[in-house]
């Protein structure tokens, strides 16, 4: 669905690169993130799969349009949704996206059953305008599915979102994601990269780092760690086991079979834990 070689971007039009050099390719149905820290280059590669940004060096193919010369008809395979988008302050919600509805050619889903999608019917006739920007955000989340889309855009879906919202707008992408449709992600949350992705990129200064899936970077980078607390007298004690080292297995042994055991539980390294192991570099 997406194939992108040697994808180069340069604002200045020199040889600072927002994006370096990236390669890779998204499966139709596949869910892929982009993970990276602010400035990594995440919004600029989206921003020349939709074609915001002109192709300068390299090759992207999106839902089988050549980003070179893309055609109109493309847009009606995409759904975006990022940040920045606009919607108008003077149309209330349902009438943005009745506005937005007439410019696709493809059938479009009724505008109030997205409202409610996104918990925003009660407001459906109130000005966007006089919307927070979380509201603002789900509005956009909303018209991004208008078109059914077959290639879904979203960039950082939750931020700024009240966890309950959050949770909606996870349960309508992996809802998507299971009826088929492809996901481009961009996020700096590692959490919503590992609980929606099927494989993640890493991101940094311009440069794609390393691509998989977060279960197979978990085993690959991740060191298995069981934390335990014990009981040894009157006395609490804690301490922390790696299940890989024969040595640290054994001591866990040891105090399984001789103290009492208050809790145990093991602890898998987190996708942001991989990410510094990998880049150096921190998500934020
Ligand atoms: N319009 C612009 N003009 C000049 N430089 C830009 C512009 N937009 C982005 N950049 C630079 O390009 C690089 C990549 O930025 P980009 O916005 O793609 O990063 P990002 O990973 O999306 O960050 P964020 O998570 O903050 O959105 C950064 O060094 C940024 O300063």
């Amino acid at each position: 669905m997406i194939k992108v070689e040697n994808l180069f971007y340069s604002y200045t039009k020199d040889s600072k690169y927002a994006v370096d050099d990236v390669n890779f390719e998204v499966a139709k149905g596949e869910a892929f993130g982009f993970l990276g820290p602010s400035g990594a280059g995440k919004s600029t590669t989206q921003g020349i799969l939709t074609g915001l940004l002109p192709m300068q060096d390299g090759l992207a193919e999106v839902a089988g349009y050549n980003m070179k010369n893309p055609s109109r008809k493309m847009f009606n395979k995409l759904g975006v949704s990022f940040e920045q988008s606009n919607v108008y302050g003077k149309l209330t919600a349902l009438e943005n996206l009745e506005f937005y509805r007439k410019l696709f050619d493809v059938e479009t889903i009724e505008p109030n059953v997205l409202l409610e999608i996104v918990g925003l019917s009660h407001v459906a006739n109130k000005k966007a305008s006089t919307f927070s920007k979380g509201m603002k955000h789900r509005l956009t989340f909303a018209r991004s599915m208008l078109n059914k889309p077959e290639l879904w855009f979203l960039d950082e879906p939750t931020t700024g979102l009240d966890p309950a919202i959050a949770n909606q707008i996870k349960d309508v992408i992996k809802e998507k994601s299971k009826e088929g449709s492809t996901i481009f992600l961009t996020t700096h949350n590692m959490f919503i990269a590992d609980e929606l992705c099927d494989r993640v990129g890493f991101i940094i200064d311009g440069v794609l780092k390393l691509i998989d899936s977060p279960r197979n970077l978990k085993l690959k980078y991740g060191q298995k760690l069981v934390d335990i607390e014990y009981k040894d007298g009157n006395e609490i004690k804690k301490d922390s086991f790696s299940l890989i080292k024969e040595e640290e297995r054994l001591k866990l042994n040891h105090i399984i079979n001789n103290y009492e055991i208050e809790l145990m539980h093991t602890k898998e390294a987190t996708l942001e834990e991989i990410f510094i192991k990998v880049t150096g570099r921190g998500l934020v």
